[in-house]
């Protein structure tokens, strides 16, 4: 399995942000995403994951083999943390979500309600969820905010286990992560020269 982008043009709010960005990634490699704020990680990251269309260029890869963590938990704060991954697991055909509280330390806090959790409790339950989609392709956009030192050497280690096993990885970060098959891209190079662009380019928000 590959994912290939080429050529790619994106735009938020109909001004272009991006074009021209090209790279590939095989079965058991991770980008690291990088540039200054407010220069196009977010929203490449979206058309990545598919909830936005690119303006021009090409991505092989189809929206439903990307897991995407975006910088909101998107958690369900009503049920329990087991219940928000059984939520997930069932959605995505996965039977065992130990493996996922097991990797993010959240056994002791399965019964907690998710409203209830610090922000860095919520944040490991929201990445936590990424082992119970089965999908090839994780998306992450700034995974480790909230996180202590533990949680993020966890993050990182769940993440190499992922590659291990064929996985993909393209993760919006400032952390070093620290990952062996990590590649870094500055989104920087790729600003568009012709920013403002008329078509609709939200799917949704
Ligand atoms: N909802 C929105 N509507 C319109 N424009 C937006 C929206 N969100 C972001 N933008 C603009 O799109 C451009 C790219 O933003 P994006 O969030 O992709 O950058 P980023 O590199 O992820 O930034 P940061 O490091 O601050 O998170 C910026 O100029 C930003 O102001």
């Amino acid at each position: 399995m590959e994912l290939v982008v080429s050529e790619l043009g994106v735009a938020r709010g109909g001004v272009r942000v991006l074009e021209g960005l090209s790279f590939w990634l095989s079965a058991g490699q991770a980008l690291i995403v990088r540039g200054p704020n407010g220069s196009g990680k977010t929203t490449l990251l979206r058309v990545l994951a598919g909830l936005q269309p690119a303006v021009a260029g090409t991505v092989s890869m189809a929206p439903d083999c990307v897991a995407y963590a975006a910088h909101a938990d998107g958690l369900k704060v009503q049920l329990s943390v087991a219940e928000n991954l059984m939520f997930w697991a069932r959605l995505h055909a996965v039977h065992d979500i130990g493996p996922a509280l097991e990797a993010f330390d959240l056994i002791d806090l399965q019964d907690r309600r998710a409203g209830a959790l610090s922000a860095g409790q919520k944040r490991r339950l929201g990445l936590a969820r990424l082992l119970v989609t089965a999908r090839p392709l994780w998306v992450l956009d700034e995974p480790t905010v909230s996180l202590d030192s533990l949680a993020v050497a966890r993050f990182a280690a769940a993440v190499e286990a992922h590659l291990r096993s064929g996985g993909m990885a393209v993760i919006a970060t400032h952390l070093d992560l620290g990952l062996s098959a990590g590649r870094v891209l500055d989104v920087a190079q790729f600003r568009a020269t012709r920013p403002v662009d008329g078509s609709l380019d939200e799917a949704f928000l």
